[in-house]
């Protein structure tokens, strides 16, 4: 597993719930073919499968916790080996959501050579999530439970930026600006890697 993704580039997108992450992540793929894995996407489809293990992570998700390390990190990885032979870079979209996090796939995975840090003010990511939720059909898209994510955010997620940040491979990409603008400095951070 680690010699087969060894040499592609493995960038972890971390920012609030909201703050554009999938929507930068898509733009990526589409022009630098790297593999986008969301956790939360991951997730959410084992829910939709209907399994024993999916009904357990809906009622986590439904509540707005964060489901158990290592059920998370088995369904990035195995999405990673599946893809292993194909691609150029793998952005792991809405994880390490803790430092502990982090440190587990490092273990098993493999080192981030980049953390693009989304970053949008707290209102913004609310609006925008009241927004999707018109639409999305997410059990999480509500009032209630957006606000107890934004916490779990601030209080989980900040720490794991300042631990990369003490590694030098974070960029703080402003996501308040439009989504092609926001893009321009994304590109800017992958193109730097070269
Ligand atoms: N820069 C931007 N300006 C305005 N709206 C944006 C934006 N980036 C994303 N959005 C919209 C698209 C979605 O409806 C919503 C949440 O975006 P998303 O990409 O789904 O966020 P995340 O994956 O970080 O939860 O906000
Ligand atoms: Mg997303």
């Amino acid at each position: 597993m680690a010699d087969k993704i060894k040499d592609a580039k493995i960038i972890f997108v971390v920012g609030g719930p909201g703050s554009g992450k999938g929507t930068q992540c898509e733009k990526v793929v589409a022009k630098y073919g790297y593999t986008h894995l969301s956790s939360g996407d991951l997730l959410r489809a084992e829910v939709a499968s209907g399994s024993e293990r999916g009904k357990t992570l809906q009622a986590i998700m439904q509540k707005g916790e964060l489901v158990p390390l290592d059920t998370v990190l088995d369904m990035i990885k195995d999405a990673m080996i599946a893809k292993a032979d194909v691609s150029k870079g793998f952005l792991i979209d809405g994880y390490p959501r803790e430092v502990k996090q982090g440190e587990e796939f490092e273990k098993k995975i493999g080192a981030p050579c980049l953390l693009l840090y989304i970053d949008a003010k707290g209102e913004t990511m609310v609006k925008r999530l009241m927004k999707r939720g018109e639409t999305s059909g997410r059990a999480d898209d509500n009032e209630e439970t957006i606000k107890k994510r934004l916490d779990l955010y601030y209080k989980a997620t900040e720490p794991v930026i300042a631990f990369y940040s003490s590694r030098g491979i974070v960029r703080k990409i402003d996501s308040e600006l439009p989504v092609d603008e926001v893009f321009g400095h994304v590109a800017k951070a992958i193109d730097d890697l070269k």
